[in-house]
């Protein structure tokens, strides 16, 4: 985890306005000698994909040549196959012809030395050194720490059971995706590093189950798990897990299929988290839904599609805001040049929010009427803060809950820095970019509401209560995405830009 290592208030760089605009301080770490993390964000897998399928098309190439080099030796060995002789009368029958003689002496003489340093060549050295330069560009251990923590995050949040998720059943839908015995393995591994011990005696009896015993040496060595070794790594996580005395349980449960619970592993209550991001919070069906045509002059002509979320605090969603055009425009990466991992802090630079995702500042003009928008929607002022930040997430991405304000009276370095662009962070506006088809919800746990991404729909809250203090009830987090790409827009909007527009102690 390299890059999350480096503070926000790296010296190296300047800090840029853009740092400190969006919700929360966000580091865009543009280190030169991180590698690149794929992991973190559904643009950058794509990426790896991209590599692989490039690797895949080099290695087919390269046995494409190989094949070419075999089946060469072999047409000139077939040829010479044809004049072998048994025994010495026939070899002295067939050197006493002149014309055989000769041949044989323009064979060996001319044609051995040509078909040796063919042997010898190099044949798919091309191949292999780009094949090396795309190797330089896999993921590194930080990229595979990403997508293990994520795999986890998604178990665990979830609660999903490995021997579904190994199958693809996620959350109850199927889909056209197996792991293997190494995937199982690997994330047995992990979770017994973890001290994760259930967790991975499932995933290690999942290995099992799913070990094949290979006849290719090849792949023996590069696949072939020995099943004697996963069964004593089941066992050690089972006794690590549990308890030594009962080991002659644990022999049983190796010889059940992968969806027999294991001993004494009832599944906990859920959490209150847990529930927001099943999406099971009762919905509250006191508020209501309307246009609303009043906001501002121009929602007279244009009336939106409002939906009360909260009250108090002030929480709204706005469907349908955003044409197909500016979707496209703020999920088409080429807008965002570099896409930088995201690590957000607290006012106290310290703390650090995990939040896993990829981001960039979008400001195209084409874009400013978005800006406008926003202005139609909260009757508010978005003034010094015009760029938008664009988030998108990668396997198993999350924000862990958070506030969105920085609040100025802990005057810290950060606090001082909001106060020279127009104060605290009254309203933070959330547009979602994409759907996202499981996970992904932005949960308030402290209101049990729980808001599924929809397309073209933007959330908005008030950070701060009508007497202008920060609002704890606004805390609030992203369950981590299951499946699918989770694309945001956010903007914020400062606290003194509204001076002319929202008048003292009321709500907006
Ligand atoms: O994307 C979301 O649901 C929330 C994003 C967020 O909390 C933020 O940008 O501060
Ligand atoms: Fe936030």
């Amino acid at each position: 985890m390299s890059a999350k290592s480096h503070s926000f208030f790296n010296p190296s760089r300047e800090l840029y306005y853009s740092d400190v605009l969006p919700a929360l301080s966000i580091a865009f770490l543009n280190d030169p000698d991180n590698p690149k993390i794929y992991t973190t964000s559904v643009t950058g897998l794509s990426e790896l994909k991209e590599l692989e399928d490039l690797y895949i098309d080099e290695l087919n190439e390269y046995t494409d040549l190989l094949q070419q080099k075999v089946h060469s030796l072999k047409l000139y060995l077939e040829k010479l196959k044809l004049e072998k002789l048994e025994n010495y009368e026939q070899r002295v029958q067939y050197v006493s012809n002149p014309l055989k003689a000769f041949g044989l002496l323009r064979r060996t003489h001319q044609d051995w030395p040509k078909w040796h340093n063919y042997t010898k060549s190099d044949i798919g050295a091309a191949k292999l050194i780009a094949m090396e330069q795309l190797l330089a560009k896999a993921p590194g251990n930080d990229d595979m720490m990403e997508a293990y923590k994520g795999m986890h995050r998604i178990e665990e949040v979830y609660d999903l059971e490995a021997a579904d998720m190994a199958k693809g059943l996620l959350l109850g839908k199927q889909y056209d995706a197996k792991m293997s015995t190494a995937e199982c393995l690997a994330l047995g591994d992990y979770m017994f590093n973890q001290s994760e011990f259930a967790r991975a005696a499932k995933w290690y009896r999942l290995g099992l189950y799913y070990n094949t015993e290979y006849s290719n040496d090849v792949f023996k060595q590069i696949y072939g798990f020995e099943s004697d070794e996963i069964r004593k790594m089941f066992l050690i996580a089972r006794i690590k897990g549990a308890s030594v005395d009962d080991v002659p349980i644990y022999l049983r449960e190796l010889s059940h299929g992968p969806h027999t619970p294991l001993w004494k592993s009832e599944k906990g209550i859920p959490t209150a988290y847990q529930e927001g991001c099943w999406g099971r919070l009762p919905r509250r069906r006191d508020l209501t839904c309307r246009y609303n045509s009043t906001t501002s002059p121009f929602l007279r002509l244009a009336p939106l599609k409002m939906e009360m979320i909260s009250l108090d605090p002030y929480i709204v969603i706005y469907r349908d805001v955003l044409s197909e055009h500016e979707i496209r425009l703020a999920t088409d990466k080429s807008n965002y040049g570099v896409m930088f991992d995201t690590w957000t802090y607290d006012a106290d630079p310290r703390i650090k929010l995990e939040r896993i995702s990829k981001g960039g500042m979008l400001y195209t003009k084409e874009l400013s009427v978005v800006n406008k928008r926003i202005e139609d929607m909260t009757g508010l002022n978005v003034s010094l803060t015009d760029e938008l930040q664009m988030a998108n997430y990668g396997l198993g991405g999350h924000f862990l809950p958070h506030y969105d304000f920085v609040n100025l009276t802990r005057r810290t370095t950060l606090t001082r820095i909001f106060e020279t662009i127009g104060g605290d962070r009254q309203v933070t506006v959330l547009f979602y970019t994409s759907d996202v088809e499981l996970g992904g919800a932005t949960l308030f746990p402290k209101l049990n509401i729980t808001v599924r991404p929809e397309k073209g729909s933007a959330l908005i809250w008030n950070n701060l209560d009508h007497t202008g203090q920060p609002d704890v009830l606004t805390e609030h987090g992203i369950c981590p995405v299951i499946v699918g790409s989770r694309w945001t827009l956010t903007q914020t909007l400062a606290e003194w830009d509204q001076m002319f527009k929202k008048p003292c102690n009321t709500k907006i």
